[in-house]
């Protein structure tokens, strides 16, 4: 790994580390950046699924780790702090515009809950067609920490993400999430959440999001 893409790893990397913290959060706020960053995430999901499926010979491999050293060498400089780069920040794409959360978007954002639908795919697959296990936990723990802001409650994280899952999850398939606020006490968030394929009950998500002390990480 060269020593440029290496500093990707760190959050502090420009030393700036005088942005504003909520507990121990920098700030984040939604940003609406030009065509080309949604092209370019959109691109990068599909390189996502060709990674993980390909079976390619190997001089298709050699020129596309060519290409892949080039891109990461063009981007490399522009690295951001946490907080900076419009990756989770950009609400209308799906995923919010992050590789690390499948693409799923937005539907309702309010005190009485938060709804979102998409799709995984090739990328998230487990085995036998179906959604990886640990893909579902990611999608909720995301969507709790969306429904404890729509809440308007302060920066809170996960204590706990029980999952219950009820049928397979199918890949390619427009499905739904959905959860909402059951009850606060104190610090303390209890939420439940479900996902859907229809009428079909996917999974069953119960949390509890506790809001953080000062300072704490
Ligand atoms: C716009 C920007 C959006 C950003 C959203 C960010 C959302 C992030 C969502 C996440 O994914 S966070 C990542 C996964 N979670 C973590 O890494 C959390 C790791 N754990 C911790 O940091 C601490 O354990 C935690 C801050 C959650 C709590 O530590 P504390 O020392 O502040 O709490 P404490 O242990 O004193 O517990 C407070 C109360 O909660 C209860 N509690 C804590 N953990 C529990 C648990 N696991 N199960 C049940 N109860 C629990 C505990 O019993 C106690 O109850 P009482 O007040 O009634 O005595």
């Amino acid at each position: 790994m060269s020593e440029q893409a290496a500093d990707v790893t760190r959050l502090d990397y420009d030393g700036d580390d005088e942005y504003e913290h909520h507990g121990g959060f920098p700030k984040y706020e939604p940003v609406t950046p030009g065509p080309d960053w949604a092209r370019f995430v959109d691109g990068m999901r599909t390189l996502q699924d060709l990674a993980v499926s390909v079976d390619a010979p190997d001089d298709v491999l050699a020129a596309a780790a060519d290409q892949v050293e080039k891109l990461a060498e063009l981007l490399g400089p522009h690295v951001a702090p946490e907080g900076r780069s419009p990756a989770g920040r950009t609400i209308e794409l799906p995923g919010r515009g992050s590789l690390l959360l499948p693409p799923w978007n937005i539907e309702k954002f309010g005190p009485d809950g938060v709804r979102s639908t998409g799709m995984f795919r090739r990328y998230h697959l487990g085995g036998n067609g179906a959604a990886h296990g640990g893909t579902l936990p990611l999608l909720f723990d995301d969507l709790m920490g969306m429904i404890v802001h729509a809440y308007g409650r302060p920066i809170s994280r996960t204590a706990y993400l029980h999952v219950d899952y009820r049928a397979i999850t199918p890949l390619n398939t427009t499905l739904a999430i959905e959860g909402k606020v059951d009850r606060v006490d104190g610090r303390k968030t209890y939420i439940t959440a479900r996902m859907t394929h229809g009428e079909t009950l996917l999974a069953e998500c119960e949390a509890l999001m506790l809001v953080l002390l000062p300072g704490q990480p």
